[in-house]
């Protein structure tokens, strides 16, 4: 962990990755700086923004007017905002439109918003005349933690979370924290939820930081930047060394077994964001580890508690309707584990804990292990 940051001062964080090594530029105001650093990256580009309607109302017109203001063409396309645009549906639209629009092997595309317009626009531009480059513009927390680097894009199948993607590294992140000031609290803390999965995975001084200071993060402020930038160094520290996640990488995953099939469950509706689930299933994840003697009941409880300080779900009775639903079901929940791109040969592979800030990846996991202890906190 190192020392937080002045207020003021962007970090540069690099995604070492060869020829495809990336700057990520983190702070309060970086967005205006937006069109030099493309026109700096590729003289004579063409771009096309993606975006969703809400980010578009608030972000989308200092985002032009920086291009702009650098003598870079762009063209708009906006979509509905939430996970019902990272269906293959959005995917026409975004890649149809930017056909219409032109935009060839040497232009640019922008993803200007949260995780889904990242992981959709990213897909797109992996896809479109087979590769264009893209940049990332990050505005949520939670993609300018985590979904904005590493280069995972996607779309979500009904049968399961980011289901079909590429591997498609963005060449520059701009995550201007000033953005994040007309986000919803709900959004935040959910994004809050991947910030903290960064110290429950790898980091125990910055979770031990983030118990002491996380109202600091919500409020903005030195303290927000200081999470964000640990946050982007510890995974691009992970990616530079496993991109295609054939190992290590897979730590990243901590709660998403569980909190994606969550995710599917509540058929990737409002009722349950992304970031949601990941609490859910890092304290699921944590309370598992207890069970089976690799940690102690007291450290489950120490990452529940923090979580519930931050104002996130942690229980699966936590989610509205969840009970009434039929969908409080070991077995249905098992069948939805059992997409997750992690299993090989139909076996489990999960993120454990051996202590808080040390995760570790478990393969062959007995099932009826994991549907008893299901099975266990329904029935709380
Ligand atoms: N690729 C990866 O490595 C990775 C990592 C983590 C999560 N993800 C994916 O990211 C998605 C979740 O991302 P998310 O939580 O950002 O959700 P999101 O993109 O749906 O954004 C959340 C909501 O906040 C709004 N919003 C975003 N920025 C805003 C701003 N500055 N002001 C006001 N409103 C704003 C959006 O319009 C949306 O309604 C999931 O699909 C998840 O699977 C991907
Ligand atoms: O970048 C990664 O690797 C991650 O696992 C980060 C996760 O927070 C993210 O939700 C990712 O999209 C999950 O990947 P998936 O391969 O499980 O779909
Ligand atoms: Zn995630």
């Amino acid at each position: 962990m190192t020392a937080p940051l002045k207020h003021s001062d962007p970090v540069k964080v690099d995604v070492a990755l060869g020829d495809r090594a990336y700057d990520i530029v983190i702070g309060r105001g970086v967005l205006s700086s937006l069109g030099e650093r493309v026109a700096a990256l590729r003289p004579g580009v063409r771009t096309a923004v993606v975006t969703d309607r809400t980010v578009a109302k608030y972000w989308l017109e200092p985002t032009e007017a920086s291009l702009a203001a650098s003598g870079i063409p762009t063209s708009r396309i906006v979509v509905e905002e939430g996970e019902i645009s990272k269906t293959y549906a959005g995917l026409e639209k975004v890649s149809e439109a930017l056909i219409a629009a032109k935009i060839e092997r040497n232009d640019l595309v922008i993803a200007l918003g949260g995780g889904v317009v990242g992981d959709l626009a990213g897909f797109a531009a992996a896809i479109l005349r087979r590769g264009v480059d893209f940049v990332q513009v990050p505005t949520s927390l939670l993609a300018q933690v985590d979904s904005s680097v590493g280069g995972k894009t996607g779309i979500n199948s009904p049968q399961g979370k980011n289901l079909l993607g590429a591997f498609h590294q963005p060449v520059l992140v701009i995550a201007d924290t000033a953005v994040l000031d007309t986000l919803s609290p709900r959004q935040f803390r959910a994004g809050y939820a991947e910030v903290a999965k960064y110290g429950v995975l790898g980091d125990e001084a910055f979770f031990t930081w983030l118990e002491k200071n996380h109202s600091d993060i919500f409020k903005g402020g030195s303290a927000r930047e200081h999470a964000i930038a640990t946050s982007c160094r510890a995974k691009a520290g992970v990616v530079s060394r496993d991109e295609r996640e054939t190992g290590e990488r897979a730590l990243l995953n901590l709660g998403h077994t569980f909190g994606h099939a969550l995710e599917a469950a509540t058929g990737f509706s409002d009722r349950l964001f992304h970031g949601e689930g990941v609490a859910i299933g890092m304290t699921l994840a944590a309370q598992f580890s207890a069970r089976l003697g690799m940690i102690g009941e007291l450290d489950a409880a120490r990452i529940e508690r923090h979580l519930i300080e931050a104002g996130l779900p942690t229980r699966l009775q936590d989610i509205a309707g969840f009970a009434q639903e039929g969908l409080a079901d070991a077995d249905a929940l098992m069948a939805l584990m059992a997409q997750d791109k992690k299993v090989k040969r139909g076996k489990l592979t999960f993120i454990l804990l051996e202590a808080v800030g040390r995760a570790v990846i478990a393969k062959d996991v007995e099932p009826t292990l994991v549907r008893d202890f299901l099975q266990s906190k329904l029935s709380q």
